[in-house]
C-alpha cells in the first residue's frame, strides 16, 4: 500500500509569488499563465499541470478544450493529442456527476487513483497512467470558466492543507487574469464601437450627482481620455444654454414615467469652444416605480447629419443666384415671426427692377445675373440682420420687416430705392459691348419701383402672405405706371 506524500507548501507559495508577477507583467496573459503553470509544476514535482476550458455544458455532458499545459518531460505531454481537442465528457456516471457538481460550485477535488472505486473515472485516469490528481475550478466572475489540474504519474500525493490552498490561490490568480483580459477586450470593443458610431456613453446618479463619461465622450469634450471625473455641473455646462432648457423639459417628462427613454438633439461645446451637434439618447432606470436610480445613455455626434440638414434647408429655402430667401424661405420666416409674437403686423415691400429687359438685352443675360447679385447685396446692406430679403423670381424681390410704423416702413422703402438709384452699378469688362472687346468697366444705372403693404395675420400664414403680396403688387403697379423709380404704399392709393 503506497504512502501518500504531502506537497511542499513553502515552495508552492514561492512559485505562486513568481507566477503572479508574471501574470501581471507579461504583455499577453496567456504567457503569464504558462509561466505560472511551469513554476507550480516544478515546485510541486508533479508530472503535468493543465487547464481545461469549459465551452458548453448541458445536463448530459460537457464540451471542454485542453488550453494550457506544462509537462515535466515530453512523455507526459498531452496538449497536442487529438483526443483532448474539444473533447466531450458524458456525465452519466455518478462519480463524474459528483465531480462536475463540485467544480460548478467552485470546490477543489483531489484523488489517489488506487483508492477510487472501480468505474469510468478510475479507468480514464489509469488509461493516462495517472496515480494521483487534484483539480481546482477556475471561477471567473462567479462562473465556472474551466479547471486547473495537476496529474502525478509517479507518486500518490495527498493534496490538502496549505498545499491545496496554494493551488486554489493559483486558480484565483488565473481567474482574475482572464477577467482582466475579458474586460480589456470588451473595453476595446466598446471603444471601437464608439469610434465607429461617433458616440460616447454617460451615466448620472441623480441622488449623489456622480457622473461617469466614456473615454470617447471625454475626448470629444476636449478632456484627456483618462480624466478622473467630471462634476455634473461642469458636464452640463458643455450643453448650449438654450438646448439645456429643452433637455430639462424633456427629462421632467421622461423621468416621470417608469423605465422610459427619450432622445434629444443638443449642441455640445468642447473646451476649445467648438460646438458640435449631438443626439442624446437617455434612459431612466428605476429601483421601483417612482424611485429613480440613474440616468444613462449615449451622446452620438450628428454634426455631419445636421450639416446635411442645414445644406438641404439652404437649398430648399434660399435662392441660389443671390443668396436671398425664396418663397418657401419667406413662408417659414413669416411663420416664425408671427409665432415668436415679437411682431403682430409685419410689412411686405415688393421691389421690381425698372426696365431690366433693356439691361439684359444690352449687356447679356450673364451680366444681368451679376447685376441681380450685386443689387441683392446692396439691399442687404440697407437692412437689419433680422429682416428678410426674398427673391420672388426674375427681377422681382420682396422685403419682410418686423414691427415698425407706417412712416418708418416708407422711410425704409425710400432708402432701398435710393441705394439702387444713387450709384450706378459697375460691370467688369464685357466682350462684345458696342461691337468691340472692351477692357474697361461698364457703368450701369439702375432703378427700382416699390409697392408696400401691411401683413394682416389671418387664418393661415399662406393666406396672410398672398393677401399682402396682392396688395403690395397693386401698389407696385401704380408705382410703375406713375413713372417708376418710386415708392407707393397700398394704403396711399
Ligand atoms: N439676367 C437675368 N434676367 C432675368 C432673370 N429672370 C428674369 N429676367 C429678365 O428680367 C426681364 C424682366 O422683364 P419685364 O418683365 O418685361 O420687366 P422690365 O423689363 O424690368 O420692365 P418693368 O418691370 O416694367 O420696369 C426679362 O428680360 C427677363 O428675361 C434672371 O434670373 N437673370
Amino acid at each position: 500500500m503506497p504512502v501518500p506524500l504531502t506537497p511542499d507548501a513553502p515552495r508552492l507559495l514561492n512559485a505562486l509569488a513568481t507566477g503572479s508577477a508574471a501574470l501581471l507583467q507579461r504583455r499577453f496573459w496567456s504567457n503569464g499563465v504558462n509561466q505560472l503553470l511551469q513554476e507550480l509544476g516544478e515546485a510541486s514535482g508533479v508530472s503535468r499541470v493543465w487547464i481545461f476550458q469549459l465551452l458548453e455544458q448541458s445536463p448530459s455532458g460537457l464540451l471542454q478544450d485542453y488550453v494550457f499545459e506544462w509537462a515535466s518531460t515530453t512523455d507526459y505531454r498531452q496538449l497536442t493529442q487529438k483526443r483532448f481537442r474539444f473533447f466531450s465528457m458524458a456525465i452519466d456516471d455518478p462519480e463524474y456527476a459528483d465531480m462536475v457538481t463540485r467544480r460548478q460550485r467552485g470546490d477543489a477535488h483531489a484523488c489517489i487513483v488506487s483508492q477510487l472505486s472501480p468505474g469510468p473515472l478510475r479507468e480514464n485516469l489509469e488509461s493516462q497512467a495517472i496515480r494521483s490528481m487534484v483539480t481546482v475550478p477556475i471561477m471567473v466572475n462567479g462562473q465556472w470558466w474551466g479547471t486547473l489540474g495537476f496529474d502525478d504519474c509517479e507518486r500518490e500525493i495527498a493534496w490538502e492543507g496549505s498545499g491545496l490552498q496554494a493551488l486554489t490561490i493559483a486558480a484565483e490568480l488565473i481567474a482574475s487574469a482572464i477577467y482582466r483580459h475579458q474586460l480589456n477586450s470588451r473595453k476595446r470593443q466598446v471603444d471601437l464601437l464608439q469610434r465607429v458610431a461617433a458616440c460616447g456613453a454617460w451615466e448620472v446618479n441623480p441622488a449623489s450627482g456622480a457622473t461617469w463619461c466614456s473615454s470617447g465622450l471625454l475626448a470629444s469634450l476636449g478632456y484627456p481620455q483618462d480624466y478622473a471625473r467630471l462634476p455634473l455641473r461642469r458636464l452640463l455646462a458643455h450643453i448650449v444654454t438654450e438646448d439645456r432648457l429643452t433637455l430639462w423639459a424633456l427629462l421632467r417628462q421622461c423621468c416621470g414615467v417608469c423605465n422610459s427613454s427619450c432622445r434629444v438633439d443638443v449642441r455640445l461645446i468642447d473646451l476649445q469652444g467648438n460646438t458640435r451637434w449631438h443626439e442624446l439618447v437617455i434612459e431612466a432606470h428605476y429601483v421601483s416605480c417612482g424611485r429613480l436610480a440613474g440616468i444613462a445613455g449615449l451622446a452620438i455626434d450628428i454634426s455631419q447629419r445636421k450639416q446635411g440638414e442645414v445644406q438641404a434647408q439652404t437649398e430648399a429655402e434660399f435662392d441660389e443666384l443671390t443668396g436671398a430667401h425664396n418663397r418657401r424661405g419667406m413662408v417659414r420666416y413669416i411663420r416664425e415671426l408671427l409665432e415668436s409674437r415679437k411682431c403682430q403686423r409685419p410689412y411686405l415691400l415688393l421691389l421690381d427692377i425698372d426696365h431690366f429687359k433693356i439691361i439684359n438685352d444690352r449687356y447679356g443675360h450673364p451680366a444681368g445675373d451679376t447685376l441681380l447679385k450685386t443689387l441683392a447685396k446692396r439691399l442687404v446692406g440697407e437692412l437689419r440682420p433680422d429682416d428678410c430679403l426674398v427673391r420672388l423670381g426674375g427681377e422681382e424681390f420682396a422685403v419682410v420687416v418686423g414691427e415698425m410704423g407706417e412712416t418708418q416702413v416708407l422711410q425704409l422703402a425710400e432708402r432701398l430705392r435710393c441705394c439702387i438709384a444713387e450709384d450706378p452699378f459697375v460691370l467688369d469688362a464685357l466682350p462684345g459691348i458696342g461691337g468691340t472687346l472692351s477692357a474697361c468697366e461698364v457703368s450701369v444705372p439702375m432703378t427700382v419701383s416699390l409697392g408696400v403693404a401691411t401683413m394682416m395675420p389671418g387664418e393661415s400664414v399662406g393666406h396672410c402672405q398672398s393677401m399682402a403680396i396682392a396688395q403690395a403688387d397693386q401698389a407696385l403697379y401704380i408705382a410703375k405706371e406713375s413713372g417708376r423709380n418710386r415708392v407707393v404704399a397700398y394704403w396711399q392709393r
